[in-house]
């Protein structure tokens, strides 16, 4: 099924898509070179942008006609600047999910999601003393837990070495295709996209 589809879609002056398909459940990833309109694509896909013109539909309906804040609990996008809280990794899952009205994760849980995330530190440990990479994993394993339909993921692997990239991505699959969670993943690695993409979305 088509999860997302775009016809001839514009945004004056910063990018336009003719036509583009997202399937369901599967792990696509976007390539092309810088600036043409990759993360912009992605911000068109929880509507925190909307097009000049042209027509984006989700599950066969226009984005626009969804409620924008239960669409991004659906369709969450983890851009290349993640925000955390500047507190222990602990309380950063306590907060975000005090957020939704839930209730967090046990410990145990939470060092699960960290571990498919290629963290290995204490949940203890302040957000602030992170590197940016283990601070876009972090969020990563938040946005995980969440168990969205659709995870979006501007870059994850930029900030990494090339062991810890293909961790990440390999168990972010594994996690995804197991949740029947829709990736979906910008990156300028096109090896990487070869190996672990359904589909790639070649922009360029
Ligand atoms: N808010 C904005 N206002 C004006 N122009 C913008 C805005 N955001 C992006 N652009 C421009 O739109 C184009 C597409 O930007 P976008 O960030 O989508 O590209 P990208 O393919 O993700 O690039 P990169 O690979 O470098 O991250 C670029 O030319 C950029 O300079």
């Amino acid at each position: 099924m088509d999860l997302f589809s775009l016809n001839d879609v514009q945004i004056q002056g910063i990018a336009s898509y003719k036509q583009i398909v997202i399937e369901e459940g599967r792990t696509t990833f976007i390539c092309g070179k810088s600036g043409c309109g990759k993360s912009t694509l992605l911000k068109l896909l929880n509507a925190s942008i909307s097009p000049d013109r042209g027509e984006i539909n989700y599950r066969g309906k226009p984005i626009a006609n969804y409620n924008t804040v239960l669409l991004r609990r659906d369709v969450i996008l983890l851009s290349q600047n993640v925000f955390l809280f500047d507190n222990t990794i602990r309380n950063n899952f306590v907060q975000f999910y005090g957020y939704r009205e839930q209730t967090p994760p046990t410990d145990e849980k939470i060092a699960e999601f960290l571990q498919l995330c290629s963290i290995s530190l204490s949940l203890d440990t302040n957000c602030q003393e992170l590197s940016g990479g283990e601070r876009q994993r972090v969020f990563v394993a938040i946005c995980l837990s969440f168990l969205p339909k659709v995870l979006m993921l501007d870059e994850p692997t930029s900030a990494l070495d090339d062991s810890t990239s293909e961790a990440l991505i390999f168990n972010l699959k594994g996690y995804c295709v197991k949740n029947k969670i829709t990736l979906i993943a910008v990156t300028h690695d096109k090896l990487l996209a070869q190996r672990y993409a359904d589909t790639i979305i070649n922009m360029e």
